[in-house]
């Protein structure tokens, strides 16, 4: 059992009400979470004001009080500490709460608006295969060893994140692998890890709901490689226009990946196609199972990071060489009558969906039809809504816009916003089917033998959340399903 004071290590307190020595029981952010003898962290989030339950926590069970500004009712018998940033204290506090599980293992993070989960989800493969234990964090699913934890978030609340890596270091992991959003720094759920390396994979266009600008956007994704520490290694990529400005304040050891420039670890592309990239890297030719330029990044940065992490070079190219990508990340399949290519992937921003296309096009051998069906996802950056559209139309034969995860907006309004960017003389390549499962239909419908369908944004997930309900939806089994029904 730990005390008040012990959680409370390095943490920025300007005042103290009440006894410190008392011991906690478990710790929280959310009022509904506390019983007997907890901690209760009060955090202004984006919503509500974690200050406003601050009595409810104290009904519950709680006996210390963790805020920004003290209450008004100050109760007998509780503790109340009044600190800087509570944000930033409950990621000090979970730390503490859990023996800092992030100073017992390797910690590797990776933020960028695109590869996130591919690269982690590689790392995390790469170093099993090499014979560690590791653990993962992704927006796919989290795991320990072998065991698989469903993820609710890219980046857990800094409770449940420390609480994993605990897990990690109780099960004997050597290496985690985690994805960092934006919205996990800006929130400071990752205070107080410390972090063994840091990778950036790219910028581009996303979370602008949030964020408000590109420049603030840029600005928080770079304040992560800021606080890295010394012993660290920064990771980026040097063939993309702010690669170099993430590490301009860095204080890790600087390194760089590239297809196009010098850098640390240089790759080429030699082939691309629908087996798989064969690549030059630091002038060794190694294939891939992963498709497309992007993937080659991804690839890139999986090497490089496990160069700087002290793994041998052909040790890491053979393993890699076998090591297959993520659920739901250009996932495709055959038809068997038609040899349709069916290809699921989680496209859901203008770069990514540009990229996936682009990928697309190179593999195309003759006249194949490409056939996109894409939505855009409700109560989130709405501005990329008719660049998605213009980025499918350009590079498609044919368009279905369609529903992605509408959350509480009205999904026939999301679907005209994103005809706005439809240039007039392109109009005749697209139709509009709201219902998910009938745009699929219609797609495999259209194809023709040979033809490519690919349905972009939802990728790994099992569901499509319509009005806060989750109902299950599965975009590879729906391609599955109408392929048989058709007899494609
Ligand atoms: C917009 C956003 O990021 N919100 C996150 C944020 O919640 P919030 O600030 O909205 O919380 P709030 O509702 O305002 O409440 C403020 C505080 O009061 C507390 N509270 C609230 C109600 C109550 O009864 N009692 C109580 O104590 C809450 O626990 C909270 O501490 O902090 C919560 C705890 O960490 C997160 O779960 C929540 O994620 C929401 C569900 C979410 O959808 N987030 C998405 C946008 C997100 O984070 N996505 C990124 C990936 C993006 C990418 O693709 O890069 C991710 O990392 O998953
Ligand atoms: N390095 C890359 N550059 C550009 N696009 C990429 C890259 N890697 C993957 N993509 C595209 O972005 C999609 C999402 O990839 P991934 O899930 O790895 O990213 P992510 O950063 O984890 O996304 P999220 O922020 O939603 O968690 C892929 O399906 C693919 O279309
Ligand atoms: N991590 C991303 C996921 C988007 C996935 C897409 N299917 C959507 O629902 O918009 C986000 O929270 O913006
Ligand atoms: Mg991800």
């Amino acid at each position: 059992m730990k005390t008040l004071r012990d959680i409370l290590y390095n943490v920025g307190i300007t005042a103290v009400q009440g006894n410190t020595d008392i011991t906690v029981n478990a710790i929280a952010i959310d009022s509904r979470a506390i019983g007997k003898n907890d901690a209760f962290i009060a955090v202004k989030g984006v919503h509500a004001d974690g200050h406003q339950y601050i009595d409810k926590a104290v009904a519950q069970g709680a006996t210390a009080i963790i805020c920004e500004e003290m209450p008004a009712n100050i109760a007998d018998n509780i503790t109340y500490v009044q600190v800087k940033d509570s944000a930033t204290a409950s990621g000090i506090i979970a730390g503490n709460y859990y023996d800092n599980p992030s100073h017992q293992l390797k910690l590797v993070g990776v933020t960028g608006t695109n590869g996130k989960t591919t690269i982690a989800t590689l790392l995390f493969r790469l170093f099993t295969k090499m014979g560690y234990h590791c653990g993962l964090l992704s927006t796919v699913q989290n795991q320990i060893g072998d065991t698989v934890i469903p993820s609710t978030h890219t980046t857990p609340d800094p409770i449940s994140l420390n609480e994993l890596l605990a897990r990690m270091v109780a099960d004997g992991c050597l290496y985690a692998f985690i994805e960092v959003s934006s919205h996990a720094i800006h929130q400071h759920r990752i205070a107080g890890l410390q972090f063994a390396g840091g990778i950036f994979s790219n910028i581009t266009h996303d979370h602008l709901d949030y964020h408000k600008t590109f420049d603030e956007y840029i600005r928080v994704k770079k304040s992560f490689f800021d606080n890295l520490p010394a012993g660290a290694f920064a990771l980026t990529n040097l063939d993309d226009k702010r690669g170099n400005v993430m590490l301009q304040n860095t204080k890790a050891r600087k390194a760089g990946y590239s297809l196009h420039t010098l850098a640390d670890f240089k790759g080429k592309i030699l082939e691309n196609n629908l087996t798989g990239l064969i690549m030059s890297i630091d002038d060794t030719e190694v294939h891939f199972r992963l498709i497309g330029e992007f993937n080659a990044y991804n690839l890139l940065a999986v090497y490089g990071a496990a160069r700087l992490l002290g793994e041998d070079k052909s040790k890491v190219l053979q393993a890699l060489s076998d090591v297959q990508g993520a659920e739901g990340r250009f996932d495709y399949f055959v038809s068997d009558k038609d040899q349709i290519i069916a290809i699921v992937d989680y496209a859901h921003t203008p770069d990514a969906l540009k990229n996936v296309l682009a990928t697309i096009q190179n593999l195309r051998k003759g006249n194949e039809q490409l056939i996109t069906v894409v939505g855009c996802g409700g109560d989130r950056d709405t501005t990329k809504r008719p660049i998605m559209a213009d980025v499918a139309v350009e590079s498609s034969d044919k368009v279905i816009f369609t529903s992605d995860n509408p959350r509480s907006e009205d999904a026939t309004a999301i679907i005209e916003e994103m005809e706005k960017g439809v240039p007039v003389h392109l109009r005749k390549k697209y139709l509009a089917i709201v219902d998910r499962k009938e745009a699929i239909k219609t797609a495999v419908s259209l194809a023709g033998k040979d033809d490519i369908i690919l349905v972009a944004g939802k990728g790994h997930e099992k569901y499509q959340e319509i009005h806060g309900v989750k109902h299950p939806f599965d975009d590879k089994k729906v391609l599955h399903e109408m392929m048989t029904m058709l007899e494609k």
